[in-house]
């Protein structure tokens, strides 16, 4: 037996959700690029769900069900306020409140195809409202419930800041969820499955994801990428600031990626949309950063940017907290993660990969007065 580092190349499942094929990402046979433009994340997520576009009678039911499950438990709101809240990030918050979430619903472990249906509508509709009242409870204010006559992507901006987002804003932050809705086998979804193919029950998979999906090497990176656009500070800081890490060894967030060689194709939507925001806002400094850095990672290392690296810039163009933006990732990537563990409950197996062993050979148990 030989071990494959990180599974690179491995083959674990077969899936019907999306695919990465020579640089190409394809949710249900659907390219990305067609629907970054045209689907709202509405039809995306019945698309991953039911492996079909809905028609307008199928989407307006789902989205009437996404609207009317939005509220959480007086339970979970009071605990986010036990909460150390200022050293508490909203990754950390947000997976322990779908965790708890799973203790306030009656069908938590009831595993029949339609309970675990009703259950992916309860969790997809109420993680918008988790972040967004987590975030608000942080800043000393009311929590904003939210509204059934919003989109998906306008009513999580509307719930964080209190104010019905533009046109604009809306269309962007759509697009956003669009382009980070699913991506076959990544860690976090992956992570997902592995936990429900123990039969464990649905908010143990979501749960699990969220856990994965929070590391800097993940979903995390977004985060990061923010953070070094804010010590760079301007375009004359780009050069050293980036050749120094790269000559210490250090990776750049936001760029590389294990699956995509030639590049991401969702890094082209984010980085248009960044130019168009960050001049909207008066803050082009940010999408300038970003281009001059892109040059520099690409030509030295040949690494082009992953959907972390633009996605960084637009969401603080929308006015976002920075430690929102992985937060984000999971609202939309939680319609993913319920695709593929709806349909590893559908076809399931037991995932139970080997080691290979390389520690010590044969020894003898030494009594604890001789060793
Ligand atoms: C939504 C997402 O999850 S997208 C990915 C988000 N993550 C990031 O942006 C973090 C930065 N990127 C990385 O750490 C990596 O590129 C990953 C984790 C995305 C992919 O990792 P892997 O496929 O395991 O590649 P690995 O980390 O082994 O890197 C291979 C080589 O490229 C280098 N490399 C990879 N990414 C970077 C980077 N961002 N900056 C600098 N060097 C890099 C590594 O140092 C390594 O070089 P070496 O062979 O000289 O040691
Ligand atoms: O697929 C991956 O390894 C990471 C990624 O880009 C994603 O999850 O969107």
């Amino acid at each position: 037996m030989t071990a494959t580092k990180g599974l690179e190349g491995v083959v674990a499942t077969t899936s019907s959700v999306s695919s990465i094929i020579d640089d190409t990402l394809t949710y249900v046979g659907y390219d990305i690029d067609d629907l970054a433009v045209n689907a709202t994340f509405e039809e995306v997520i019945y698309l991953l769900w039911h492996g079909a576009l809905p028609t307008k009678s199928q989407l307006e039911e789902l989205t009437k069900q996404l609207a009317e499950n939005a509220e959480i438990p007086a339970e979970v709101v009071n605990h986010f306020k036990t909460y150390p809240i200022d050293k508490v990030h909203p990754m950390g918050a947000l997976r322990t409140a779908v965790s708890l979430l799973g203790l306030y619903d009656e069908e938590a472990d009831v595993m029949s195809e339609d309970a675990n249906y009703r259950k992916a509508i309860r969790i997809q509709a109420k993680i918008p409202t988790l972040v967004t009242t987590f975030a608000r409870i942080r800043q000393g204010k009311e929590s904003i419930a939210p509204r059934t006559d919003l989109s998906f992507a306008a009513n999580f901006l509307y719930m964080l800041s209190g104010n019905e987002p533009t046109a604009i804003e809306e269309e962007a932050f759509n697009k956003a969820l669009v382009l980070h809705a699913d991506h076959e086998l990544n860690a976090s979804t992956f992570t997902a499955r592995v936990c429900v193919a123990t039969l464990s029950d649905i908010y143990s998979g979501v749960t699990s994801a969220l856990g994965a999906l929070k590391g800097p090497l993940h979903g995390g990176a977004n985060e990061q990428v923010m953070k070094m656009l804010t010590e760079i500070g301007s375009v004359e800081n780009v050069e050293p600031y980036i050749n120094e890490k790269l000559a210490n060894k250090e990776k750049i967030m936001g760029f590389g990626h294990r699956v995509y060689r030639k590049g991401d194709p969702r890094a082209k939507h984010l980085k248009e949309m960044s130019q168009k925001l960050t001049e909207l806002t008066g803050q082009p400094q940010y999408y300038d950063m970003s281009i001059k850095i892109n040059d520099i990672v690409t030509g030295q290392k040949n690494l082009p940017p992953n959907v972390d690296f633009y996605s960084a810039s637009v969401y603080h163009s929308l006015g976002i907290e920075h430690d929102l933006f992985t937060p984000i990732f999971a609202v939309s990537r939680a319609s993913g993660w319920i695709a593929h563990i709806l349909e590893q409950y559908s076809n399931n197996r037991l995932i139970r990969p080997r080691a290979e062993y390389v520690g010590p050979g044969m020894q003898k148990y030494v009594p604890i007065e001789k060793r």
